[in-house]
């Protein structure tokens, strides 16, 4: 798993094993994850890249029973360990679903809603950070005229974006996109893909795809994990054109299975 050292690492996985209940799902996984780059984690269905991808905000803790083992580094601290804010910790790495989820309200309060939990009560302040956030989400001129419209409105595109602009609202370093063009249409996914790759200027992503033509188009770096094992980790062209691994060349060219 050496990849090339030219890069900053911001976030540093050792020895990870994570469980629900007895089952050990995620195996002793070890990665250095490259700032302002995007990381594509692929594999076969439940192979665990949402379990993986959940691991790094703590998604897990809302199960009594899940368990970690090992460290993920960031920031100089193990954010598995349990003086670990996590709710500090989630806006900082951010997380943007498979379906799109705006909240009840309106454009405008969906964006304001982290921040408003950060403290953040000026009124200037909050439509300056959303109008940034709405233009960092290539979003801000189809809703600028609507914006105490309600959410639901809008389509299933521009929901995600919404969603993105409430995750970079509160200026994350690192987002987490699981499966994020799923549930859309070609054209509403090439302008996320667009986004993705415009974004990494500002945020360090990881996204979990099932489509290697995306993961080939919008990604520097892609993991290819089987049955909870992380089994090759390269930059992207190579591992498309030259993976070390005959497991990933079957799984790249559908040979799989
Ligand atoms: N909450 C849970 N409790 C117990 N087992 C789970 C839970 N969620 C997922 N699993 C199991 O963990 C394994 C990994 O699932 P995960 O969803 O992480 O895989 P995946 O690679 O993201 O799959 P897909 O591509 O289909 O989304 C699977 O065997 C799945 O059945």
């Amino acid at each position: 798993m050496e990849i090339q050292k030219m890069s900053e690492t911001i976030i540093s996985v050792r020895n990870l094993n994570f469980y629900y209940g007895n089952v050990h799902i995620l195996k002793n996984i070890n990665m250095e994850i490259k700032k302002n780059k995007v990381t594509a984690l692929i594999g076969p269905s439940g192979c665990g890249k949402t379990t993986y991808l959940r691991c790094f905000n703590r998604m897990h803790d809302l199960y009594s029973a899940n368990r970690y083992e090992g460290e993920i580094l960031f920031g100089g601290r193990n954010i598995l360990s349990k003086e670990i804010d996590t709710i500090e910790l989630r806006s900082k790495i951010g997380m943007v679903f498979q379906k799109p989820t705006p909240f009840p309200m309106s454009i405008f309060d969906n964006v304001a809603y982290g921040l408003k939990l950060k403290g953040i009560k000026n009124k200037n302040e909050l439509q300056d950070r959303v109008e940034k956030a709405l233009k960092d989400a290539a979003l801000w001129d189809e809703v600028k005229d609507r914006l105490n419209s309600t959410a639901s409105g809008m389509s299933g595109g521009q929901q995600q974006r919404l969603c993105i602009a409430r995750a970079l609202a509160v200026e994350p370093e690192v987002l987490l996109f699981d499966e994020p063009t799923s549930a859309l249409d070609p054209i509403a996914t090439s302008r996320i893909e667009e986004l993705v790759h415009s974004l990494k200027e500002m945020v360090t992503i990881m996204i979990v795809t099932h489509n290697m033509q995306q993961a080939a188009r919008v990604s520097d770096y892609t993991a290819f994990m089987y049955m909870g094992e992380l089994i090759e980790y390269d930059e992207t062209s190579v591992i498309f054109t030259n993976p070390r691994e005959k497991m990933t060349e079957d799984y790249i060219t559908g040979r799989f299975g």
